[in-house]
């Protein structure tokens, strides 16, 4: 039987984890309410609240076991997750953050296209390619988590594989916002946050944006499909040519080539991403524009959603998310999240466009309440 996926499958994920204790991981916060908190509605406080003074610590952030995802409703827009923990009892538990690293990029970038097959992206407005690998059943090692993900029909499992080898619905409305609005990328730092095939920070590539890193959970997404789709939809240079190509041509080849190199890639949970790229850079300049699709789906993540916006977001940047009404296997959902942004009180949150197809689906933007 044969798969058809845009990924090949890792070997050994499991072994990137970093155990943080048993059972449940609360790291002690009395700043950052949990989602239980939040929904017992303990925070009332309208002025801008004093998370702004608290950047430059450490935060002491939340993070729950992956393990507590709601089962699937398997409704046409239900998420269906598998609990990661699902052979374990409840006390062998052991709730991971992944580690994050700064994946380097290839000498060799044709390499990163062999055995791939390119296809382009139909009904889109700008030409996007993305890579596809053909799988065969056979090869998945038993307890491969990806073959895992497949045999459970999951489309994640939390706190393992949080989704990135797809493309979900919500990234073709961000696309289609931006070509709408006619958005500017030109000179600005833009993340692809939670980024998976990375077609948003692409098309920031795309719009001459100055620089572009690119986040996924899980290092297999970033290097068998984020890093594969950016190398597609660069020329690289010395392609195709014979040596007879114009000088002009040639040189705004090489232009086109260099490009590339205005990305970074980053895996690894959202919390371990901040500490990596804080304190790999002197001076870290903070983002103009933070794009995001389909991030908000399982609450207990929303505490380090909001203060990796609140780190590395600029006073003056913009965060422009896009996300299902509700998630009906993990719980979450648009309007839990900006309920929990309203409480924390440091972003204003506007809905930029409602998609009323089915579940409805939302873009909405974020910016600072308080830029100074
Ligand atoms: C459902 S996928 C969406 C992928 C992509 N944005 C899209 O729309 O096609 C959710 C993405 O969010 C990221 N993500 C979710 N929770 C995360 C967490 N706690 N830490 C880091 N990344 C996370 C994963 O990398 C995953 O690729």
């Amino acid at each position: 039987m044969t798969f058809q996926f845009n990924f090949t499958i890792e070997d050994g994920l499991e072994n990137e984890l970093t155990p943080l204790g048993g059972g449940v991981l609360t790291l002690n916060s009395s700043k950052e309410s949990s989602v239980s908190e939040h929904q017992k509605g303990k925070h009332g406080d309208k002025n801008c609240t004093p998370e702004h003074s608290d950047l430059p610590q450490d935060p002491l952030w939340e993070h729950k076991s992956a393990g507590n995802a709601a089962p699937s409703q398997h409704t046409d827009n239900s998420l269906d997750t598998a609990n990661s923990s699902s052979n374990s009892e409840p006390h062998e538990k052991q709730p991971c953050l992944r580690v994050a690293k700064e994946h380097a990029m290839p000498k060799d970038l044709k390499k990163v296209l062999e055995n791939k097959v390119i296809e382009t992206l139909p009904g889109l407005q700008h030409n996007i390619s993305v890579v596809k690998t053909i799988l065969l059943k056979e090869n998945f090692p038993g307890e491969n988590i990806v073959a895992r993900s497949f045999s459970s029909h999951s489309d994640l499992i939390p706190g393992v594989y949080e989704g990135g080898l797809k493309i979900w619905e919500c990234t073709f409305d961000l696309l289609a916002y931006f070509t709408k609005a006619k958005l500017k990328f030109a000179g600005k730092k833009v993340l692809d946050l939670g980024c998976g095939s990375g077609l948003l920070g692409i098309l920031a590539l795309k719009g001459g944006a100055k620089e572009i890193h690119f986040q996924d959970y899980n290092s297999m997404v970033i290097d068998e499909v984020t890093l594969p789709n950016v190398v597609a939809n660069s020329t690289l240079e010395d392609e195709e040519n014979d040596g007879s190509e114009p000088d002009v041509k040639r040189y705004r080849r090489s232009k086109v080539a260099q490009e590339i190199y205005k990305c970074r890639f980053f895996s690894g949970e959202w919390s371990e991403f901040c500490k990596v790229i804080l304190s790999n850079e002197k001076r870290f300049e903070k983002y103009d524009l933070i794009l995001t699709s389909e991030t908000i789906y399982n609450t207990d993540y929303y505490g380090t959603l909001h203060q990796t916006f609140l780190r590395l977001l600029d006073k003056n940047g913009r965060v422009l998310l896009a996300s299902k009404a509700h998630y009906f296997g993990v719980g979450g959902g648009i309007h839990l999240f900006q309920k929990f942004i309203e409480e924390k009180n440091v972003f204003e949150t506007r809905t930029i466009e409602i998609i009323d197809e089915g579940l409805k689906r939302f873009l909405i933007e974020l910016t600072f309440k308080c830029p100074g």
